[in-house]
């Protein structure tokens, strides 16, 4: 068996013309969605997310609000910068973008946002409302992959999911998604922990894998015609990208991800879908 792709890209790329029919129409009744970003330090990839991002913005008609900090900057410093943000009308939405460099507090950060620009879907009141059933910016990650799924037709209700990693921006708010009626899976989390990882795999319709541990997910583990989400992001010596599933994987899955082109183009959309959305909130509740 060949696996079917799961195409990110495409998908995105769907996604993005529709956002941009949405753009216009906030534009002529005289709202400009803004997306700012905050990114400290100089770390290659997340330079390259935050640039995609922006380029993204250009292209459905959203502003681009950039905030660059040096690797230097202290707690003071980047708290600044987000109440800033959380200031300017112009800013209908941002993101701080993760990692922070080491020393810095991570969810002190992120509970200082006003959770009504949080476009990460990240600060605690948004995943309070995600449990809660609550309307919310739904993380991008988690719901760039529940909208692949879609797209492709797999199907999630039902179905048997293992997602392995327990971090903030994927693994833990994945299985909160997953176990929503309109989604309706059945959802095992794998973490450092589990003692037997294959014998989970081995039962899996839809496996995430977001460990960032190179090629974790090994044929064998992987039941046939299953679908499979490589969400890691590890890099080699060239600095070129290896995922959490090794290649051989496409033998046995009946869909897969590729990576790149796969989560990451989705990651980035519904990061627009979340601005745009919360405008049109802001829009429609202003009368
Ligand atoms: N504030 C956040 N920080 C981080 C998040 C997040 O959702 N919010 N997730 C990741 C990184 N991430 C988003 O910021 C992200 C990862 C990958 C891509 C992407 O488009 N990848 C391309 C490949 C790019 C390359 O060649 O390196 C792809 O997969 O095709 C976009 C965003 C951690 N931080």
């Amino acid at each position: 068996m060949t696996a079917q792709i799961l195409d990110g890209k495409a998908t995105a790329a769907a996604i993005k013309s529709e956002l941009a029919v949405r753009v216009a129409a906030l534009r002529e009744r005289g709202v400009t969605p803004g997306l700012g970003t905050v990114l400290v330090g100089d770390d290659p990839g997340s330079q390259k997310y935050v640039a995609g991002k922006h380029r993204d913005c250009a292209q459905v008609g959203i502003a681009s609000l950039q905030r660059e900090l040096p690797a230097t900057a202290t707690q003071e410093e980047i708290e600044a910068v987000v109440r800033e943000l959380n200031d300017d009308p112009a800013c209908t939405g941002y993101i701080v973008q993760l990692p922070l460099p080491r020393g810095i507090d991570e969810n002190r950060v992120l509970e200082l946002m006003d959770p009504d620009k949080d476009a990460d879907g990240l600060h605690p009141t948004n995943l309070g409302r995600l449990v809660l059933n609550e309307p919310a910016p739904l993380p991008c990650t988690p719901y760039g992959i529940v909208r692949l799924l879609r797209a492709h037709g797999v199907e999630i209700n039902g179905a048997e999911v293992v997602v392995v990693g327990r971090g903030v921006t994927i693994g833990r708010p994945m299985p909160l998604l997953l176990t929503r009626r309109s989604e309706n899976a059945t959802v095992t989390q794998c973490h450092t922990g589990t003692r037997d990882l294959a014998a989970h795999l081995r039962r899996a319709d839809i496996v995430v894998a977001a460990a960032g541990v190179p090629h974790l997910i090994k044929p064998e583990d992987v039941k046939p015609g299953a679908a499979v989400l490589d969400v890691g992001v590890s890099r080699d010596e060239h600095g070129k990208i290896v995922g959490d599933v090794h290649p051989g994987v496409a033998e046995v899955a009946g869909w897969l991800s590729p990576n790149p082109g796969g989560v990451g183009p989705m990651t980035r959309a519904q990061l627009l879908a979340n601005v745009v959305e919360a405008a049109e909130r802001n829009t429609n509740g202003a009368g």
